[in-house]
């Protein structure tokens, strides 16, 4: 069989076939041999063609060069795999007996294949000795041989593949926990991280997450396998072939070694056409999956020719780039598969003037093929597995950057929170009158931008928020939108930010969060983060039932606290209640076939399972947010323009709910309704900085300072 090293397969990595070994006679380029220590490298390269398929595409920034540093994919290697073999944690010793398991029947492979080694040369002699008594037995040996011989290699692909799922599954959970854990999912979009460098931003994580450590567990689990097979192997056979004939095995390494050069100077342009693949077909995945999502939007644009032409031309270039890919790999073919008969003819010619002279049986020239082979497979890994292994490297470095960039970004976090000061200037603040949010002079404008502190501190002595000299940038730090605001908002009270759009509303809601730490200053809440709740312009909808929406996010995530979470979850009635409240009782009535009988016709609307955000006006969208907040009950509601698509009388008695509440709040809005709901109000207005400003800063940020009007107007 012809290896088709340069095809790439659109197959799933996992299809059990690609696993079976091809130990059959007559499949083999050997052909009367039976080979099996090849079926590692049929698997190995399947395993690896699954980051490369279409639909699990995981590019990377940027392809590897030529000098990318061994060093750095070997240390990026070492600590993605060696954690699951070495943690100190429960469980880490049944691994490593089971990887015991799996090496003794690796082992058990290659004893099989010296096995057939010896029974093919009997065989072989008993045919040429036209000896048909020796011939049955053989050939019962053979048969025997079968027997024993297949299921090692069946339960050895099948607990290497089990071992490797189990591997994936545990490096998985470690990742999403880095990626779930201060953020970093956010924080890791472009453009988004602290300082907003690209470095910091890493593509396409989902690819990394799934289909990346996927083909890193199997694939490094396969190719150390395969090379304590090539190893075990080289040693075993090497001492039959240098006992036919010593010349043989010489021209053997030479062989090996002009193979494995010619196939590295062919392949070297397969690893940067790979990435490059892998980015495209990304694209063309990307574009798709935008369509599906904005499905309506499209549609009342009557978009579908740009979002065709465009999906077109990012085909185009996926295309394009696999055709080179495909000739490259036609020309490496061609040397390989050249590489590979030639070897069915050089052992026999090697061999053959000694069985002219009477010196070797004919069984030993079936004999010698055979270990030729296998000796010449182990030497030639590279000629073999040039594009696994280039495969292989690419998803080390995309995993090894992902894990390294989280880290950063904890590390990040970490030093920040070590230098926020226990106590910060009270003195800076201006604490006094029935107005419970103040503007403050801030005490100078040159502080440095080493980052926004964030503290939550609990207690309340200072207001339930308050914002110290904060200014704000974008993460690319491109521009400043808030300079030396200081202000605070105290328990049970609430405050209005209003301004024309862009001017950092939303901004300094996401500095609030902690999304955003760009800049300088203090940002400083007096409220447990669990008691924050966040009602964001675009509502989100969460994949589950009508209950799961309304739950979220206090009852539906893993709680750290989950025995008390469970105990204060709200009863269905109550559920409903809200719903009603929120006026979205005729939910219950439109789902409540939908969910099933279950007890009563309530619940088993709530136990309906819909695409929520596709099948919710935005306006009960927002209504379902307002309904988890009330649900929730926390100190402390940021509303980002939550009730913009709702009409004014349901704002109203929204917002007369929420006021009758304990619950302090500080709301985005346009509408000057909005006004009688807040205590506070504090204006965004460009023009009135211009206006005030005697050097109005480049990048156009509304200072603050002791300027009369101030900047940051009350109202
Ligand atoms: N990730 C980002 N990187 C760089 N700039 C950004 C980013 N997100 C938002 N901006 C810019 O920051 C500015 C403030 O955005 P913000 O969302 O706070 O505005 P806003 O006042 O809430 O506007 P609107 O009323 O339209 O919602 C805008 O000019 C916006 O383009």
């Amino acid at each position: 069989m012809i290896k088709n090293s340069g095809r790439r397969s659109y197959q799933r990595a996992h299809t059990n076939s690609s696993r079976i070994p091809s130990y059959a006679p007559g499949l083999h380029p050997s052909i009367h041999t039976i080979t099996p220590a090849k079926s590692n490298f049929k698997s190995v390269r399947h395993v690896t063609t699954c980051s490369l398929q279409v639909d699990t595409i995981a590019p990377l920034n940027s392809p590897p060069s030529s000098s990318t540093d061994l060093r750095i994919i070997y240390n990026r290697l070492a600590s993605l795999a060696l954690p699951y073999w070495t943690a100190s944690e429960e469980g880490t010793s049944s691994r490593r007996w089971k990887l015991a398991g799996v090496v003794g029947l690796t082992l058990a492979t290659t004893g099989v294949s010296v096995v057939f080694n010896y029974l093919g040369r009997d065989f072989f002699n008993a045919l040429s000795e036209k000896d048909p008594e020796a011939f049955s037995r053989q050939l019962l040996w053979y048969m025997g041989g079968f027997v024993v011989g297949i299921p090692v290699f069946v339960f050895k692909s099948y607990f290497q593949g089990k071992l490797a799922l189990e591997w994936r599954q545990w490096l998985t959970e470690k990742l999403l926990i880095d990626y779930f854990s201060d953020r970093s999912f956010y924080q890791l979009q472009a453009g988004t991280g602290r300082g907003g460098s690209d470095q910091d931003g890493v593509d396409n994580p989902d690819q990394r997450i799934s289909s990346d450590v996927a083909a890193f567990t199997d694939t490094a689990l396969g190719l150390s396998l395969t090379l304590l097979n090539a190893f075990i192997d080289l040693i075993s056979f090497s001492g039959i072939l240098f006992s036919i004939y010593p010349p043989l095995f010489a021209a053997l390494v030479a062989y090996s070694v002009g193979g494995t050069v010619g196939s590295l100077a062919l392949g070297k342009n397969l690893v940067t056409l790979n990435f490059d693949q892998e980015a495209r077909e990304a694209d063309f995945r990307y574009n798709l999956v935008r369509v599906r999502e904005n499905a309506e939007s499209v549609a009342f644009y009557r978009g579908e020719a740009n979002e065709q032409g465009l999906l077109v031309k990012r085909l185009a270039a996926a295309v394009q780039n696999y055709m080179q890919l495909l000739t490259a790999s036609r020309n490496l073919e061609f040397f390989t598969s050249f590489y590979r008969y030639f070897i069915q003819l050089l052992p026999a010619a090697v061999v053959a003037p000694l069985f002219f002279q009477g010196k070797i049986e004919f069984g030993v020239i079936n004999q010698s093929t055979s270990a030729f082979n296998h000796i010449l497979t182990d030497l030639s890994l590279v000629v073999y597995q040039f594009e696994s292994l280039a495969g292989f490297s690419a998803v080390i470095d995309r995993l090894g950057q992902f894990q390294e960039v989280m880290l950063r970004q904890k590390a990040s976090t970490t030093t920040l929170s070590q230098t926020f000061p226990s106590s910060y200037g009270s003195s800076q603040l201006h604490v006094g009158d029935s107005r419970a949010l103040q503007v403050l002079p801030a005490s100078s404008s040159s502080s440095s931008l080493r980052g926004i502190e964030i503290q939550h501190a609990l207690g309340e002595r200072q207001g339930l928020v308050t914002l110290t000299n904060l200014t704000l940038q974008t993460p690319d730090g491109s521009s400043t939108l808030v300079r030396n605001l200081s202000l605070k908002v105290a328990a049970g009270q609430s405050l209005l930010i209003m301004g024309p759009s862009g001017t950092g509303k939303t901004s300094i809601m996401r500095a609030l969060a902690g999304l955003w730490k760009s800049g300088s200053g203090q940002v400083a809440l007096h409220v447990p983060e669990q008691d924050i709740m966040f009602l964001p312009q675009r509502p989100y909808m969460v994949v589950g039932t009508l209950r799961d929406q309304l739950l979220y996010p206090k009852w539906h995530s893993k709680s750290s606290d989950e025995a008390s979470a469970h105990l204060s979850r709200p009863s269905d009635e109550q559920v409903v209640e809200t719903l009603k409240t929120v006026r979205l009782g005729a939910l219950l009535k439109r789902y409540v076939t939908t969910g099933g009988p279950k007890n009563g016709r309530n619940s088993a609307a709530l136990d309906a399972v819909v695409d929520w955000s596709a099948s919710l006006s935005v306006g009960e969208q927002q209504r379902i947010a307002w309904a988890r907040l009330l649900l929730a009950n926390p100190k402390l509601a940021l509303l980002d323009e939550a009730t913009s698509a709702l009409d004014g009388e349901t704002e109203e008695a929204l917002y007369e709910i929420l006021e009758d509440s304990e619950i302090t709040y500080i709301s985005i809005g346009h509408r000057p309704s909005l006004k009688p709901f807040h205590k506070q109000k504090l204006s965004l207005n460009p023009t009135l900085a211009s206006a005030v400003s005697s050097a109005p800063s480049t990048e156009g940020a509304w200072e603050l300072k002791a300027i009369v009007p101030p900047v940051y107007r009350m109202m």
